[in-house]
């Protein structure tokens, strides 16, 4: 069964250095269980300053960082060097700090990596990626995509998550577990993204936001909103889906809920 929970911090800081916190108990706790854990990293101005917290944290070392895989659920398709690019912001905030295995990174292809401009070759050769990790780990349930113990995500004013944006075609797509997405109304405009059926696989989605300006997109999907209209509303997981919040994107829901500190 999934349950859905929201946490309300009482700014951003605050909810970034709690996620934090909660990130390290929770990979210690699943490496404990089963050997290594599995992590999806999203861009965005909470999910970073998230792994910064991470970074400046001295819990951080309670982690085994060579048993942990990272994937992404999203990525701007812009070069490598790119300040815009989501891998490059994830590497200064935490990556580059930590003793990872760097063969368990899994970074989407920048616009001047392996495939050149073609973004379709970039999301389906991530595609392939998630579909030999899933048969190499045994979480495979026919959808080719690994079940990730945590998919970090952040949202948009509109309602995106990942790169999934309203009324679009990635939105609508339900036989990929990876998009080339183009024409986005959010800069840069080409971006390579897991579809709302892959964030599905994961068995915990915690969805990460600040600020007044996400406060009716987060109502929205907490009130169970058409997913194709507000994206975030289906990005949940298959045992929980927690929502970290801070006062003013909470600042549109009528049920009260946990609020330490706010
Ligand atoms: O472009 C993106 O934006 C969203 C949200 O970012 P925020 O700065 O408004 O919090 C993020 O979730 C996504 O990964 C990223 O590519």
């Amino acid at each position: 069964m999934s349950r859905t929970e929201v946490v309300v911090y009482a700014n951003g800081e605050l909810l970034a250095a709690a996620a934090a916190a909660r990130l390290v108990t929770r990979i210690v706790d699943i490496q404990a269980a089963k050997g290594s854990a599995s992590v999806g990293l999203t861009g965005g101005g909470t999910g970073i300053a998230v792994l910064r917290e991470l970074k400046e944290s001295s819990a951080r070392d309670a982690i085994d960082w060579s048993r942990l895989d990272l994937y992404w659920g999203d990525e701007r398709f812009v070069p490598a060097d790119s300040d815009e690019r989501n891998e490059k912001q994830a590497r200064e905030a935490l990556l580059d700090h930590v003793p990872l295995d760097p063969k368990r990174v899994y970074a989407m292809a920048p616009s001047d990596g392996e495939f050149g401009d073609d973004v379709d070759a970039a999301a389906a050769a991530y595609a392939e990626v998630l579909a030999a990790n899933a048969s190499a780990d045994g979480t495979d349930d026919g959808s080719g995509v690994p079940a990730f113990d945590i998919m970090m995500l952040g949202l948009g004013g509109e309602g995106h998550t990942a790169s999934v944006f309203p009324d679009s075609p990635a939105v609508h797509d339900t036989g990929h577990s990876v998009v080339a997405v183009r024409d986005c109304p959010k800069p840069p405009p080409t971006r390579v993204s897991l579809t709302l059926p892959a964030i599905r696989r994961a068995r915990e989605v915690w969805l990460m936001t600040a600020g007044e300006a996400k406060a009716e997109a987060v109502s929205l999907a907490l009130s169970g909103a058409d997913e194709t209209q507000v994206p975030v509303s289906g990005a949940r997981g298959y045992r929980r889906t927690l929502w970290l919040l801070d006062r003013t994107a909470a600042g549109k829901l009528t049920k009260v809920y946990q609020t330490p500190n706010a």
